[in-house]
């Protein structure tokens, strides 16, 4: 579906990335994880094929011989409150994104846009200005946008962000029924991986530059991130939560859950 071979990236003369390596197969879930600055919105944008990296190849998919079929959901959507645009008209703006060939003739657009808003659970709200929206209302229309022009892939910058911890639970069972209905492989960033343990099956966690991929259970282990991170880190679990801490952290853990880790603001968050 996409897959990225040993990718380097160096910005302002500063390295982000170096020898990450990535494949997603078609209904694939998954998460890309990592601390604040570790280099997820930057990969997912050498995905998409709007950075080049300073080395390494990708591989995107195609549709009709041409690169196409991705859908796509930045981290920052600038929504103008006041635009006289209803969550209608925004799922339907991106359905000639990503199509080859005519644009679609209205009848079939509006068909498409309903089935499209149903699909995410939006209907009841398509008639509303996209700034009356709540920020999980919204969301969900800009998932919409990104799935109107029935992407192979959907690259999603952080789109539980800012969402309460139970509308982030629905948009991420909204993903996997989605990816189990059309086949669409997911790659999706968050900082919490524990939303997305349930859905995910496998792993990209970024730190230092590198990455390691597999299923969670093999990716979240003690051994494996401390080898990531270059210096000890602790991975504990409790009550079905997974956190990452800093090795001199974990035991004072109650402590630790009001607090920020040395890891700037890390993957995991304790109590989150
Ligand atoms: N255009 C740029 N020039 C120089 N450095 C950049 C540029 N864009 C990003 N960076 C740096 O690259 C690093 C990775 O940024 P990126 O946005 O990919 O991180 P992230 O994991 O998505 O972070 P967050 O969780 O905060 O969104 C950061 O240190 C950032 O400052």
């Amino acid at each position: 579906m996409v897959s990225a071979r040993g990718i380097r990236v160096v910005l302002s003369g500063k390295e982000i990335l170096d020898g990450v390596d990535l494949a997603v197969a078609p209904g694939e879930f998954v998460g890309l994880i990592g601390a604040n600055g570790a280099g997820k919105t930057t990969l997912l944008r050498v995905l998409l094929g709007v950075l080049k990296p300073s080395a390494g190849t990708v591989s995107r998919p195609r549709r009709g011989g041409a690169v196409s079929g991705i859908g796509y959901l930045p981290q920052k959507v600038a929504l103008d409150p006041d635009a006289p645009l209803r969550a209608r008209d925004v799922v339907a703006l991106g359905a000639d994104g990503g199509r080859l060939g005519p644009p679609l003739r209205s009848a079939t657009l509006r068909r498409r846009v309903e089935e499209t808003l149903q699909a995410v659970g939006a209907s009841q709200f398509a008639d509303q200005r996209i700034g009356e929206l709540s920020g999980g209302q919204q969301q969900r229309v800009l998932l919409a946008h990104a799935l109107i022009s029935e992407p192979a892939l959907l690259l999603l910058d952080e789109p539980l962000a800012n969402l309460d911890p139970g509308s982030a639970h629905d948009i991420v069972l909204l993903l996997d029924e989605l990816r189990r209905r059309r086949n669409v492989a997911i790659v999706m960033t968050a900082h919490d991986m524990n939303v997305l343990l349930p859905v995910m099956d496998r792993i990209v966690y970024l730190a230092a530059g590198h990455a390691v991929t597999g299923p969670p259970d093999q990716v979240v282990r003690t051994e494996t991130l401390t080898r990531l991170y270059g210096r000890p880190v602790r991975v504990l679990r409790a009550e079905g939560r997974v956190m990452v801490l800093a090795d001199d952290e974990a035991p004072q853990l109650p402590e630790a859950a009001h607090h920020r880790q040395p890891f700037d603001e890390p993957a995991d968050r304790v109590g989150t």
